[in-house]
């Protein structure tokens, strides 16, 4: 469950004060699926950012799951980003690994003594069997996103925050990406929040939002 309300949030380069976003306020019920729109440039990174703890408000508050993310320490803050997923639009998978390590690496390093007991079954509904041992270059973008995807999902999230996952995709690629994403994230349960350009891939989620000069329309 995510709760924002009267959130604001400026950039100052120590000459010039930007506000970026202005008295927000939000409610996503848990398990649900928003997809976040707007123009370039309207704040939707900067949102995503704060919503996973990576940025801090002005003012406002933002509760995630009832815990209210600016009364948490760093170390608070570390344990809250281990529970989210972050997918990414250039997929962020490091180009030396295969995929099986890319997809357990984020695992490795937040649980190094627990074994990755859903690894198969992601693999699986991914369709990835075929592409584990392979680099991520040999792969195509939907796949390389699909591996974003498994690598996420790997960690048991409760919220996952994806910025422009279909970002480098063509049409046909990013719906099938969007469909397969929102119904893993149904059949677990977890709250997903997509920020997107593309109006069409509206139809998948639960709630939809656009950001205009720093407001939802
Ligand atoms: N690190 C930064 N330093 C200064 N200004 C920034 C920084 N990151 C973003 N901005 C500014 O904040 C505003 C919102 O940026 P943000 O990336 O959140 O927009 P966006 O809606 O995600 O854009 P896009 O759709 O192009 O990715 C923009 O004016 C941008 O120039």
């Amino acid at each position: 469950m995510i709760c924002v309300k009267d959130l604001s949030f400026s950039r100052n380069d120590g000459v010039n004060k930007q506000n970026i976003l202005n008295q927000l306020d939000l409610f996503v019920p848990a398990a649900q699926h928003l997809a976040l729109l707007g123009d370039s440039g309207s704040g939707k990174t900067t949102f995503l950012h704060i919503l996973a703890g990576l940025l801090q408000a002005d003012s406002g508050s933002v509760s995630i799951n009832n815990q209210e993310l600016s009364s948490l320490n760093e170390t608070e803050l570390a344990l809250y980003r281990r529970k989210i997923g972050l997918i990414f639009q250039h997929y962020q998978l490091l180009d030396c690994l295969t995929v099986k390590q890319n997809i357990l690496f984020q695992h490795k390093l937040n649980y190094p003594k627990k074994s990755a007991s859903e690894f198969d079954h992601i693999v699986d509904e991914l369709g990835l069997q075929g592409k584990l041992d392979a680099l991520p270059e040999k792969l195509s973008g939907g796949e390389q996103q699909r591996v974003g995807i498994a690598r996420a999902l790997l960690n048991k999230p409760q919220i996952i925050f994806a910025d422009e996952p279909t970002g480098n995709l063509d049409r046909q690629r990013s719906h099938q990406v969007v469909k397969l994403l929102t119904k893993l994230c149904s059949e677990r349960k977890i709250n997903l929040v997509m920020v997107t350009h593309s109006h069409q891939l509206t139809d998948y989620f639960d709630q939809v939002k656009v950001l205009r000069d720093g407001h939802f329309e």
